[in-house]
């Protein structure tokens, strides 16, 4: 699995000889001792690579195994079988101290920004706390969890607010800026836009793009959702019952579908068929109004341009949000 196939053709890297995570026969079944050996494996001779600066997708229904291999590659859960290895070093059984040690490289992000943002803690000493750890001075610490704030889009004031005082997307734009103060090499996203509108998904979407473009960032990124997965992937990892059913580029896997439950996934994804949204634009076009990718064209293209409720058709006409992607004007609904 060494081919790189982006939706955005500036995120495309040559593979590195050394992969940035290596997973093999990874094997998790949940229990102790006796109960866990006659319990059917959750995650089942798993197999797949992470070159640096790349961004797997792993993706499957609900059960499938996704969270139990974050959980396994994070430290937060025992592997019975099989290897992780982080930069050519065995992580499999890591105890605290390599743990620690690898704290800033390997980080994550969950579903639920509540859950890395403690809500008695102000944003600034939630983001200053993994720099404090690694021996970053307090003031040091506060100047860099502005940076990391106005970078993901918010106010520099935002370290002296607690995070009840900000949108749901706010705060896992926070959870983004905890994740990545550290400046990491491969951050864990679980399904970390699962719970957010469908425009706050692409403004999330984006910034998790943007930065992995700017800072040569490896992600696995965990979600139930193709269409999410198709965006920010470049290779994609489906999971059925805890084994891989297919692997491959992202476009590959999406697009053209081996496995019957690669397909039924693709069915399942809320994507109106395309010859669904070319008779949408036909139709729109017919009553003269202006397409939103005709007028501009967009690089990357959007993650919802499949699924858009309106089919992205009357973006640059209703509302012309515009944003810099790649050095090109995107023109997005939901931008
Ligand atoms: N703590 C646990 N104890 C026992 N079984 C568990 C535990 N956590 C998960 N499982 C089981 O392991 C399997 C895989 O669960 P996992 O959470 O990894 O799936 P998932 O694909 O991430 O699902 P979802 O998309 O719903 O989060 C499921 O059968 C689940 O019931």
């Amino acid at each position: 699995m060494s081919t790189t196939t982006s939706v955005r053709p500036d995120a495309q890297r040559p593979a590195a000889a050394q992969p940035l995570l290596d997973v093999k026969d990874l094997v998790v079944r949940y229990g102790r001792g006796r109960k866990a050996a006659a319990a059917p494996a959750a995650v089942d001779r798993v197999n797949f690579s992470i070159a640096p600066g790349e961004t797997v997708g792993l993706v499957g229904e609900s059960g499938s195994g996704k969270s139990t291999i974050g959980k396994a590659i994070l430290g937060l859960q025992k592997v019975s079988g099989g290897t992780i290895t982080y930069e050519g070093q065995d992580i499999t059984s890591a105890g605290a101290s390599q743990r620690r040690a690898l704290g800033s490289e390997l980080r994550a992000v969950f579903q639920d920004p509540n859950s890395s943002l403690n809500p008695r803690n102000t944003v600034g000493s939630s983001l200053a706390e993994p720099l404090r750890l690694r021996g970053v001075g307090a003031a040091d610490a506060r100047q860099r969890a502005e940076d990391m704030l106005e970078r993901v889009g918010l106010p520099r004031d935002a370290v002296d607010r607690y995070p009840s005082q900000f949108s749901g997307g706010q705060r896992q734009r926070i959870s983004v800026a905890r994740a990545l103060i550290c400046d990491p090499k491969l951050v864990v996203c679980d399904e970390a836009v699962s719970a957010l509108d469908l425009s706050t998904q692409a403004q999330v979407l984006n910034l998790l793009a943007d930065l992995r473009d700017e800072r040569g960032l490896g992600y696995l990124f965990i979600a139930h959702d193709i269409a999410v997965v198709q965006f920010l992937a470049q290779r994609v990892v489906v999971l059925y019952r805890g084994q891989v059913m297919e692997s491959g580029p992202a476009a590959a896997v999406t697009g053209n579908p081996k496995h019957p439950f690669t397909q039924a996934l693709v069915a399942a994804s809320p994507v109106p068929r395309p010859t669904e949204q070319a008779a949408r634009r036909e139709a729109r076009e017919s009553l003269g109004v202006r397409t939103g990718a005709a007028a501009v064209p967009s690089p990357g293209g959007c993650p919802f341009r499949l699924r858009c409720p309106l089919a992205t058709d009357l973006c640059a006409t209703e509302r012309p949000a515009l944003r810099q992607v790649g050095g090109s004007a995107v023109a997005c609904h939901y931008a």
